[in-house]
């Protein structure tokens, strides 16, 4: 028997410390956002900074590039020509020229670099070699500059070339570390934890009756890794209450995940133990049920060293929409990142009121419209594998034709995109 959805007062912006009924989504949302702050920044080497944020300015240390260097293979010059050929390296007085490398230093005294084709090597009186221009040498070869990249080209020392906030690409990498940077201050992610429960869940076979094949393990590692979370690892319990404590209690090796994710257990039969644990570790429960459907008995709780707990319910598709509705928030919170916004798309079909919660219907987009999957009960999966996203109904109910909230799935991110260029966000 599960327990009567209740609301435990946390501090947080949308929430009122006289509330006892369970919240609404929209304030279950809020309150799994506004619960956490950012973790704090760390250092990684460029390589392994792809794809993380930025949290501080990355500067040219020094100009961009740091020295004037030729753009072609050819001979440095001072002057009109002819030239006496001298050593490589070394500083040019008027009429000397030395070979140069596309990328070599420009000596001291070179004023332009003269391109391999265009100039022509000579036994030149007393054994010197004299470099002459071609008579089919471009005009202007020799004009002050040609053919010289100078310092500074790409930026001054001292520039900003990539701002706080940045979300990296490989080529703000590539930036990064031609620009000296042997590390970059990025935004930590939250580790993430799982903790799938129930002695009827196994893991591979066609399941016996009263078995069911475990619908989280294949799938949650990565959607906590499309939340922006980083998963550190899975365990499997039975019923126990002893087992819940230990895992919950986080015993395993390693350090402590930051987001601890449990599956099933959320209701009040003699196996559910989540909230006993989490008394028994001296956490809290920060919500208590959601008035939402399907996933209202979820739950959420923080333990004294700062760790978050999320309950889902067992139910598979109850499961995965407790994870969008707290999971998302909260794993967006620590890794400083904005509370993902409903689109308001147009409903195709009618959808009946039911009173006191919100529904959260997989859905479906035919052209500009949004529909409701089929195959949506709270323990199937296969409405939730072919939606484009879900709908998040108001207790009034939707008329066809009229506004409704909709959300993308961590993995319909291009249905996201698609639609945030036609329809205003709310
Ligand atoms: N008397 C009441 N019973 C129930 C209520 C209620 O209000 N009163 N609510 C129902 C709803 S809604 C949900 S959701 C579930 C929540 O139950 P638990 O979170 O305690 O989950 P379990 O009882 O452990 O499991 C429920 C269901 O899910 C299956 N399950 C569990 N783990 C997995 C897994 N890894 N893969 C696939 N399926 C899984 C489990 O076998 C059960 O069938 O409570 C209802 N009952
Ligand atoms: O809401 Mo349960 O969470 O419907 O399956």
């Amino acid at each position: 028997m599960l327990a009567q959805a209740t609301f435990i007062d946390v501090p947080g912006p949308t929430v009122s410390a006289e509330r006892r009924h369970a919240p609404s989504w929209a304030e279950a949302r809020q309150l799994a956002y506004h619960c956490a702050g950012p973790l704090p920044p760390l250092n990684l080497r460029p390589a392994d900074a792809i794809g993380r944020t930025l949290t501080a300015n990355i500067t040219a240390s020094q100009d961009l590039p740091h020295y004037a260097s030729s753009a072609m293979d050819g001979w440095a010059i001072n002057g009109n020509g002819p030239w006496v050929m001298t050593t490589a390296g070394l500083p040019l007085s008027p009429g000397e020229a030395s070979v140069i490398a596309t990328g070599g230093l420009i000596p001291a005294g070179a004023a332009a670099v003269l391109r391999k084709e265009s100039g022509v090597v000579v036994d030149g009186a007393g054994g010197a070699r004299q470099l002459t221009l071609k008579p089919d040498a471009k005009l202007g070869e020799t004009l002050p500059g040609r053919h010289i990249r100078p310092a500074g080209e790409e930026a001054s020392a001292g520039e900003v070339l990539i701002p706080a906030g940045t979300l990296l690409n490989p080529a703000h990498i590539a930036l990064a570390a031609v620009a000296g940077s042997d590390e970059l201050q990025v935004q930590r992610k939250p580790s993430v934890a799982v903790v799938l429960t129930g002695s009827e869940v196994v893991t591979s076979g066609e399941p016996a009756p009263g078995q069911v094949r475990d619908a989280f393990g294949p799938q949650l590692d990565t959607v906590i890794s499309q939340l922006g979370g980083e998963p550190r690892g899975q365990i499997r319990i039975g019923d126990s209450y002893d087992e819940w404590l230990a895992a919950l209690a986080g015993g395993q090796a390693g350090s402590l995940p930051d987001v601890t994710i449990t599956t099933g257990g959320t209701g009040k039969s003699g196996t559910d133990h989540f909230r006993d644990a989490i008394a028994a570790l001296g956490g809290r429960l920060l919500l208590d049920g959601i008035a939402m459907r399907p996933g209202h008995p979820a739950v959420m709780a923080e333990l004294p060293d700062g760790r978050f707990v999320i309950g889902l319910p067992g139910n598979p598709l109850a499961a995965m929409m407790a994870l969008m509705t707290l999971g998302e928030p909260l794993l967006a919170a620590l890794g400083n990142r904005p509370l993902q916004s409903a689109i308001l798309m147009t409903s195709g079909a009618d959808i009946d009121p039911d009173p006191g919660r919100t529904r959260l219907m997989p859905c479906t987009l035919v052209h500009d419209l949004v529909f409701p999957a089929s195959h949506t009960g709270p323990g199937m999966m296969r409405g939730l594998a072919w939606a484009d996203g879900y709908m998040a109904v108001p207790p009034a109910g939707a008329a066809a034709g009229t506004p409704v909230q909709v959300l993308p799935l961590p993995w319909t991110t291009s249905f996201s995109s698609e639609v945030r260029t036609r329809v205003p966000m709310v």
